[in-house]
Parts: structure tokens; C-alpha cells; sequence
């Protein structure tokens, strides 16, 4: 499956213009591709660290926006197709690379099979990156089979069940049947949804697929559409949009989100009339919640703590949880999820979803209403999770009705929740995977 990269194919790498001090001719040589060195960093990163994609951006001295986003696309484009390629390169190793070759054999794989770039521009860059990082023994090895990938490729890939060898056995076991579609899905690049502010009209150009949400292509720079500055919209995919509208009429409510930042539920809650308290830990993640707000000209109280442990004055008639959980319904984006989350990960969370779901109890009145939700794919963070809360008798489970999810009918499941994966709507551009219950407080 071809990636529409023109930005990493057009990348050529910058020889240096000086020879550095110290440094050999070779290396002096070939010491400026940004692109590729940041891409090799992330996949390092994430596949011999567990580091998340973005952390290494974050932490990165990359500035030009350009190189950082072709990084990010070799980067990604890699990590998606990181199983199959695994195998591909298989028969042509008579033993096995260390992992930092690896890395950098993949991003030259990724560049032929899936960017389009010349192979003599990723067999070359990648020989380059490889005596960079003092691997240069490892250079004749890497020109041997990235040049017959790219001249045999196809016939490589022959009989290669790709969707099945780039997701991990154990999330291939646990999405059960919709594992094909999911992989499908997340094969795709997200597009840009954007939910309006009251009475703002859509940025032209868009699809609006639902009320207040409106779709642009993968690529289009929020920043740059008319109408960001003056706050009409915001950044929410459109599975993200559901929990806060499957809440129903909640004007004049108090209600409080729990896990706040970046605040696009928030801006939901408080663009529908109620009283919103937002509650989020990370004191930057909250900063840039605030700022949110400020430019959506929308106002809530902001509390940066930990919500697990805050009680209101007077109990709420309503609570948001969009709980911290595995993140796997977020693929399309991030998908470095893949290989950086564990079996065990999903069950830490689990034990933490519980916490907040106990916690969210206390803070709620009689009858009051929980709308718990995660962009997880896991059953263990989404039916399990409100198996194990009505099994405590403290909650009664409102089902969403037919008419509520009349306008995505497929998301809506026998039990009466919502479940989304990336490979639904596919016809459209696909949407995240979500889950969310909604539950009411029972008296004990
Ligand atoms: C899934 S994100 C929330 C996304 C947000 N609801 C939105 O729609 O933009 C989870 C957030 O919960 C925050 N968080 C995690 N544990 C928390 C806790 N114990 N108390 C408050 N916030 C927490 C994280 O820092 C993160 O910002």
C-alpha cells in the first residue's frame, strides 16, 4: 500500500558545506538530514525504549515545521507498517541485525515500498544515517537489501498477510473479529475534523458529516484555515464529539470533566450552557486548556489537581470521565501505540478506570448522570469496565437509544453503548475508535 509522502520523497538529504572539525571525511560528509535523523530517533525511540512518538518530537531541537512533519510521516509510515516489513527483509538476512539497524533498514523499506522515494535517495540516505551513527559496518548490508527490495519488492511481498503481521499478536487476539477492519482503518492517515463554536459558520472547503462537525483532508493545518483565530472551532475528531452529545440536554447543568486537558469536551460542555468545572493534573497540559478556551472565548473553572481525590461543594448533576486509558482507537494518529503499550498496561489502566469511576460516585448526586468514555479498542477499558460498575449496584445503565445515534447507527451496540473503531466510515475518511456508557447514580 503506497503513503501519499511527496514531502519525504522530495526530501534529499544536505551535505555538509564544511568539512566538521574532528569529524571524518565520510561523516563530515553526510552530517545534515534532518529528516531522516529525527525519524530514526523516533523509531529508536519507540521500538528499543517504549518512548512515545511524540515525546521525541517534544524533546527534539528539529524548529523547521516542514522537516518535522516529513519526520513524523517517514516516522509513522514506518511504525504502521513495521510487522510486515519485518518480514520482507527477513529472507535477506543471513543474521539477525541489532535493533538500531533494524530501525534504520526499516525507514529505507518504508521510503521504497510505501513513500515513493527514489530508491537511490532512501538506499542513500539511509548508508548515510548508518555511518552517522558510527554503524558504517553495517553499510554494505543495508545497500544489499534495500537494493533488492527495491527491485523485487512485489514479488517479495507475495502471500504476505501485511494486516495481520504489522498489529501485535496480542491486539490482534483482542480485537477478536473487527481486527481486519481496525488494521484497514488505521493504514489510513486521519483527517482533520473540527467542531464549530455556536453560531460559527464552517470554514468553506469542509464535508460537514454531522451537526457542528466539519471535515477537512489529512494534511490541512488547523492554524491556517480562516476563522482560528476568532475561536470558530476546534480540533475533535468526530468520535471524540459523541460522549458530550450522547449526554443530551445539559444546559444550566453542573457538570465537571474530570480529565480535561486539551478541553475539546470541555469547550462541548460549555458551548451547550452548563456550569463546567474542568479538572486536569498536568499543570502545561491545563495551561494550553486554558488557552484553549480563551481563544474559543468560552469560560469554565479550571482546577489543575488530581481529580481522583477532589470532591465538589455541592454534588453535581453530572460528571465527564474521558479516562486516561491505552489509547489504541487513536492508531490512525499515533501509531506508535502499537508497539510502545503492553498487555499490562491495559490492565494498570483498567485498575485506574475503576478508581475513577468509584471517585466520579462520590461527587455525583442521586441520579446523577456518568458518561464514562476512552479511545480505547480494549473491552477491558470500555464493557468490561461498566460490567464490573453495574455488578456494584451503585450505577443503573441508560442505554443509548436508536434515536440518539440515528446519524451513526453502526457505533451503537446491543447493550446500548458507543463503539467506534478507524475502520468504520471508512467511505468518508474513517473516524477514531471510542467507547462510552452512560450511567446513572443509584442510592446505596
Ligand atoms: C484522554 S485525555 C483527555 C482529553 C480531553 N477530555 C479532551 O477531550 O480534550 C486524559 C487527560 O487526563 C489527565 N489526567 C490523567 N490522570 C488524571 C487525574 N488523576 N486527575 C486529573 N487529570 C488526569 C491527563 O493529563 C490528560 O490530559
Amino acid at each position: 500500500m503506497k503513503e501519499n509522502s511527496s514531502s519525504v520523497s522530495n526530501v534529499s538529504k544536505r551535505p555538509s558545506k564544511k568539512k566538521g572539525r574532528g569529524l571524518s571525511r565520510t561523516q563530515a560528509m553526510h552530517q545534515v538530514d534532518p529528516v531522516r535523523d529525527l525519524a530514526f530517533e523516533i523509531v529508536r525511540g519507540v521500538m528499543e525504549h517504549r518512548r512515545m512518538l511524540e515525546t521525541t518530537l517534544d524533546r527534539s531541537t528539529v524548529q523547521d515545521g516542514r522537516d518535522r512533519a516529513a519526520a513524523h510521516r517517514l516516522a509513522a509510515t514506518t511504525l504502521r507498517h513495521w510487522g510486515s516489513m519485518n518480514e520482507l527483509i527477513q529472507p535477506l538476512l543471513r543474521k539477525e541485525p541489532p535493533m538500531v539497524v533494524r530501525c534504520a533498514l526499516l525507514l529505507g523499506v518504508a521510503q521504497l515500498v510505501h513513500l515513493e522515494t527514489p530508491p537511490h535517495a532512501a538506499v542513500g540516505t539511509v548508508v548515510d544515517l548508518l555511518h552517522r551513527n558510527k554503524l558504517s559496518p553495517f553499510s554494505g548490508l543495508a545497500n544489499a537489501v534495500l537494493r533488492r527490495i527495491s527491485r523485487e519488492s512485489e514479488s517479495l511481498q507475495e502471500g504476505l498477510d501485511q494486516q495481520r503481521l504489522d498489529v501485535p499478536a496480542w491486539l490482534w487476539t483482542a480485537w477478536g473479529r473487527r481486527a481486519r477492519a481496525i488494521t484497514k482503518g488505521f493504514y489510513q492517515e486521519a483527517p482533520l475534523d473540527l467542531t464549530l463554536s455556536p453560531g460559527a459558520a464552517a470554514p468553506e472547503g469542509g464535508e460537514i458529516l454531522l451537526k457542528n462537525t466539519v471535515r477537512f483532508p489529512a494534511g490541512t493545518k488547523i492554524t491556517t484555515l480562516p476563522g482560528f483565530e476568532e475561536g470558530d472551532f476546534w480540533a475533535q475528531d468526530l468520535a471524540a464529539s459523541m460522549p458530550v452529545r450522547l449526554m443530551g440536554k445539559i444546559e444550566g447543568l453542573k457538570i465537571a470533566d474530570l480529565c480535561a486537558a486539551p478541553g475539546g469536551k470541555t469547550a462541548q460542555l460549555v458551548s451547550a450552557g452548563a456550569q463546567v468545572t474542568a479538572i486536569e493534573r498536568e499543570k502545561p497540559r491545563a495551561t494550553r486548556l486554558q488557552e484553549n478556551l480563551e481563544r474559543l472565548g468560552l469560560k469554565a473553572e479550571i482546577l489543575v489537581q488530581d481529580a481522583l481525590s477532589w470532591q465538589p461543594q455541592t454534588p453535581l448533576d453530572a460528571v465527564l470521565l474521558d479516562a486516561p486509558c491505552s489509547a489504541t482507537g487513536t492508531l490512525r494518529r499515533h501509531p506508535d501505540v502499537l508497539w510502545v503499550k503492553r498487555p499490562r498496561d491495559v490492565k494498570a489502566l483498567a485498575e485506574g478506570q475503576d478508581a475513577f469511576i468509584n471517585a466520579a460516585y462520590k461527587m455525583l448526586r442521586e441520579g446523577g448522570m456518568l458518561l464514562y468514555a476512552v479511545c480505547s479498542l480494549q473491552d477491558e477499558e470500555g464493557p468490561e469496565r461498566i460490567k464490573a460498575a453495574l455488578e456494584s449496584g451503585l450505577w443503573q445503565l441508560e442505554p443509548f437509544t436508536e434515536e440518539e445515534l440515528a446519524s451513526l447507527p453502526e457505533a451503537r451496540t446491543s447493550e446500548g453503548f458507543f463503539r467506534t473503531h478507524p475502520g468504520m466510515l471508512a467511505d468518508k475518511g474513517g473516524m477514531d475508535g471510542f467507547f462510552a456508557a452512560r450511567l446513572i447514580k443509584q442510592r446505596l
